[in-house]
């Protein structure tokens, strides 16, 4: 197999074809789904392996022995099966390591293992600081050498641009169209909003993990989600991807809330019994000293402010600790998001700044959850955006959360107009206007994935759309009704590269199937890595009318 050195000196395959887009679907039914693998243009390699007979494939429970190439859609390991070149995806595959895996299911074009063993390690191998980290499912790559990840989340994005968005790297113009990822400077503690989810059944990895001490005999657990699995949870005593005062009050809690006397009892999603279901912690910083702040949010079944009382003591007694909140979510469902909420201790809100604005953030509402790289993030908005600076353009903010992008942009522009369906962030957005002394931006609670044909009858043409959904990206009718638009400019702030490609196609090339025309070219993709050691990856990019 051939293997070339990179521009950061890290050894890594020479890629033969990508099949990354094949694993990519849109993960809400409202949004377009991706296009059909089957239907893509194939590889040489891969229109072989397609011709192979099927006794070619591995079959489920099959073991085989495996190298990863490289990492796709989800951090997914992404290798092929000798000789056939038939795509497998497995979990926690790394590039460079060789291994061997049992077929777990056949999906269509390719398959997915699990891995057994590890017979030759992968490359760029350090040693991962966190004891979780084998077996959380939040931080995949903490074992590989930070600008390994890096590489691999920036050849990510170049794939599916190219596969997803059918954008071609034969144009002279690709390349200076994709820009090298922003690396993030802080590795560890850069996690502003952590959800902890309390559990009646404790996950013990079948492997037990060195260093893992659990002393509580009970089958309880506070922690984060086994892999998969919606109702294990692995407990855990401390986070690296959250700040020390977070840890602090996970400490607390942990220390203190299976003790029988206080009468407190995990949900239990099967039988819907139980009390608690989520802790929550927010970490902001005081305007005024730049210290950490933080707020605490207990996601109950029920409102049973007495139960809660020892741990609204032990908590708040934490410095930092400025709010502790209640939110009450009596529904079956298990989200984070309470029908009411009620304050336990100190403010509703906590504060935090970006780009030299204040804002006011509730339990519930959406805010960039690495404040440090958000700074970053929005400064090339801010870049993508060109502003003339003469204070004459009307900026359109779609998916605005508490509005923090569109005020970092309202003292250089005529107005910005902002969108959102959450209405607390919405109300956060007027205050933290306010908070600003800006006066020149409206916000409007509305649901984008179900626009009518007024829509755009509220603001003047825009000449600047910012749009930053969240993963499923752009519904059709938001595709269309800015295609129809024409804004001059669109930033397109994406968590989800997969969904970003599919729509910069339609927004660039149009959709053949409904008859619709694209009217952009897409000027700039910069991918950001905002979370190290986990597969998400942020990009911004710049579309132009053309
Ligand atoms: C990735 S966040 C971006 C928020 C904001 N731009 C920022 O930088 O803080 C996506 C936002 O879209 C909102 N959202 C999700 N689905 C929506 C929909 N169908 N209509 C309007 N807003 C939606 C979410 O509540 C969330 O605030």
């Amino acid at each position: 197999m051939a293997i070339a050195l990179s521009s950061f000196g890290i050894l890594r395959l020479r890629r033969l074809h990508s099949r990354q887009h094949l694993f990519i679907r849109a993960s809400s039914s409202s949004a377009p789904a991706i296009e059909n693998p089957e239907n893509a243009p194939q590889s040489p390699t891969t229109a072989a392996a397609a011709a192979a007979p099927p006794s070619f494939f591995p079959k489920r429970g099959q073991t085989v022995e495996l190298v990863c190439e490289s990492l796709a859609f989800k951090g997914k390991g992404l290798c092929r099966v000798a000789e056939t070149g038939f795509v497998v995806m497995c979990d926690r595959a790394l590039p460079g390591e060789r291994f061997l895996g049992r077929v777990t299911r056949r999906k269509g074009s390719y398959a997915e293992v699990k891995k057994l063993k590890t017979i030759a390690p992968h490359w760029n191998s350090v040693t991962a600081p966190c004891i979780y980290a084998s077996v959380c499912g939040g931080c995949k790559t903490q074992n590989l050498l930070y600008e390994a990840q890096v590489r691999a989340k920036e050849e990510q994005v170049n794939d599916l641009i190219i596969h997803v968005g059918r954008f071609s790297n034969d144009d002279p113009e690709f390349a200076t169209v994709m820009k090298r990822i922003v690396p993030c400077d802080i590795h560890f503690h850069y996690r502003n909003k952590m959800e902890f989810s309390f559990c009646t059944k404790k996950w013990l990895p079948r492997d037990s993990v060195v260093g893992i001490h659990d002393p509580d005999e009970t089958d309880y657990a506070l922690g984060l989600h086994a892999p998969g699995f919606f109702d294990k949870v692995l407990n855990i005593g401390s986070c690296l991807l959250q700040n020390e005062a977070a840890n602090r009050v996970l400490t607390v809690v942990q220390d203190c809330w299976r003790d029988p006397q206080l009468g407190l009892s995990p949900y239990d999603v099967h039988s819907h019994a139980g009390f608690l279901k989520h802790l929550m912690l927010r970490t902001g910083r005081d305007i005024e000293t730049g210290l950490p702040e933080l707020m605490v949010n207990f996601v109950t079944s029920s409102y049973e402010p007495k139960l809660l009382k020892h741990l609204v003591e032990k908590v708040s007694a934490i410095p930092e600790v400025v709010s502790v909140i209640n939110n009450v979510n009596s529904s079956v469902g298990n989200t984070s998001v309470g029908e009411i909420e009620y304050i336990l201790y100190g403010k509703s809100t906590i504060t935090d700044t970006l780009r030299g604005l204040k804002f006011q953030i509730s339990a519930n509402s959406f805010f960039q959850t690495n404040s440090y790289q958000a700074e970053v993030l929005y400064k090339l908005v801010e870049d993508f955006s060109g502003l003339k600076g003469d204070g004459s353009e009307i900026i359109l903010d779609l998916f605005c959360g508490t509005g923090t992008i569109g005020l970092t942009l309202a003292r250089r522009v005529k107005h910005v107009y902002g969108y959102e369906v959450v209405p607390q962030a919405i109300s956060d957005a007027c205050r933290n206007a306010e908070l600003n002394g800006i006066h020149n931006a409206t916000f409007i609670q509305g649901d984008l994935n179900k626009i009518g044909d007024n829509f755009g009858n509220n603001f003047p043409k825009p000449d600047i759309v910012i749009s930053d959904p969240n993963r499923p990206g752009m519904h059709t009718k938001l595709i269309k009704f800015l295609l129809k638009l024409r804004s001059p400019r669109i930033v397109y702030v994406s968590c989800n590269p997969a969904t970003c490609a599919r729509d910069l196609d339609y927004l660039c090339h149009g959709m053949a199937e409904k008859n619709i025309k694209g009217c952009y070219k897409l000027k700039s993709v910069q991918p950001v890595d905002m979370f190290p050691h986990t597969p998400h990856i942020e990009c911004v990019c710049l579309l132009e009318l053309s």
